[in-house]
């Protein structure tokens, strides 16, 4: 067993098949939705919402890029996406060279189809690999196993003790098993199913953990039907959409432009403050960081660190987001309200809201900004400063704690 530090270990997603045994009607069964999303993201969305997984690779189809753009939207810039091959074999393969410059200690290799993995899982097979050991995740199989011969006729009851049914995620120390899946291709190697067959060949030692029954991988047609509706049954159980909100000002002084919502403005002053004074991603930051607990913009950026000087905002709503996405959160809707007599903000809007989508990572869709003047009252309507209110809502997997 091994101690893992957080964001340690690599992970692989396979998801180039392309799901014969479901049928093709619908398309690849790993973008077909379940729950209201498709399979994919919910698979990805675990690896990236792990604390342990650092770097990700998916392997998709080369036809695919379409289909995965728009099932997986606010995938982080790290995640490397790479084509796969004609098997589930070269699939990996190709997603374990494009790790080799990060040169992890484990990787752990998942089938795209098993959606329902869970934390506890990958902390299990993550802690069970070590410099030469592999760990695989399966369960004793429970019910009598027979062999069939000619016609369906039974040749023979086959003794199930000691026999388990293999899942996935599987682990490895990164090293050997890309030496493994090398050797098998350098030998025409082209029929193993699993990567822990490939470790077996290569010598390498595998050891089984105990796997979850609900870590089922979608293969036919019925599973991601029950697995539609066993997400739509929780969902309607406890949806845990959370709401938080923030706020902002900063004052004018002296200068040529304002920077609101990621955008530069022309102007007969300047925001004054220890970044660009952007309120409006200020105040989103703030509302992002609400809907988890994270503190607030200071906590994460002190105004007393000179690195931030100058610094534009949409790093800090960047921040935000993949503090959220880490906790399995996605953004739903980010809504600013800005508060200013001048500069007009309504032919900014669209500039706004791309540049807000942007740092979040998030469709321009569930981005609103809008804007209304304080009635020449008070600080703001005097123009001597401009403020921000900002809304974010987020949705949870299960109950944040
Ligand atoms: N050339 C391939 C074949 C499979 N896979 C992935 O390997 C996993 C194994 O699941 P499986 O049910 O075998 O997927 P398919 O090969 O798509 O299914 P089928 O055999 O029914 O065509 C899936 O996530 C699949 O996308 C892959 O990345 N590249
Ligand atoms: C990797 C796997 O999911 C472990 O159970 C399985 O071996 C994939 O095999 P399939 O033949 O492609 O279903």
């Amino acid at each position: 067993m091994s101690t893992r530090e957080k964001g340690t270990i690599a992970a692989v997603i396979v998801a180039a098949g392309r799901g014969e045994r479901a049928g093709q009607r619908d398309g690849p069964k790993q973008y077909r939705s379940i729950g209201g999303r498709a399979v994919l993201a919910h698979t990805i969305t675990a690896f990236l919402a792990h604390p342990l997984v650092g770097r990700l690779v998916v392997a998709i189809h080369p036809e695919d890029e379409e289909l995965f753009r728009t099932a997986v939207c606010d995938l982080p810039p790290d995640v490397v996406i790479v084509h796969g091959g004609a098997t589930r074999q070269a699939s990996t393969l190709r997603a374990l060279k494009a790790l080799k410059p990060s040169a992890p200690g484990a990787v752990l290799i998942h089938d795209g189809v098993r959606p329902f993995v869970s934390e506890g899982l990958i902390a299990r097979v993550a802690a069970a690999v070590t410099a030469d050991t592999g760990a695989l995740p399966a369960l004793a199989i429970a019910d009598t196993l027979k062999k069939a011969g000619n016609g369906g006729i039974v040749s023979a009851t086959v003794p199930r003790n000691g026999l388990h049914a293999a899942q996935t995620p599987q682990g490895f120390p990164f090293a050997a098993i890309l030496a493994a899946h090398r050797q098998a291709a350098a030998e025409g190697r082209d029929d193993f199913t699993d990567d822990s067959a490939i470790a077996e060949w290569a010598g390498l030692t595998v050891r089984i953990v105990e796997g979850e029954p609900d870590n089922i991988k979608l293969t036919f047609a019925r599973e991601i039907v029950m697995a539609d509706e066993k997400l739509r049954m929780n969902a309607s159980a406890w949806p845990d959409v959370r709401t938080g909100n923030g706020y902002d000002v900063h004052a004018l002084g002296p200068g040529d432009h304002v920077t609101l919502c990621g955008v530069d403005i022309p102007h007969d002053k300047a925001l004054v403050g220890h970044s660009d004074a952007d309120v409006g991603l200020h105040a989103l930051t703030d509302a992002l960081l609400a809907t988890c607990g994270a503190g607030d913009i200071g906590t994460h950026f002190p105004p007393s660190d000179p690195q931030w000087k100058g610094a534009a905002s949409s790093k800090f709503a960047a921040h935000a987001a993949t503090i959220v996405r880490e906790k399995g959160g996605r953004i739903a809707n980010a809504d600013v309200t800005l508060i200013c007599e001048a500069p007009k903000i309504g032919p900014h809007r669209p500039a706004m809201v791309a540049a807000l989508a942007a740092a979040l990572g998030i469709e321009e869709h569930r981005v609103s900004v809008k804007a209304t003047t304080n009635e020449k009252l008070g600080f703001l309507g005097r123009g001597e400063g401009i403020a921000a209110i900002a809304t974010a809502t987020v949705v949870y997997p299960g109950s944040l704690s």
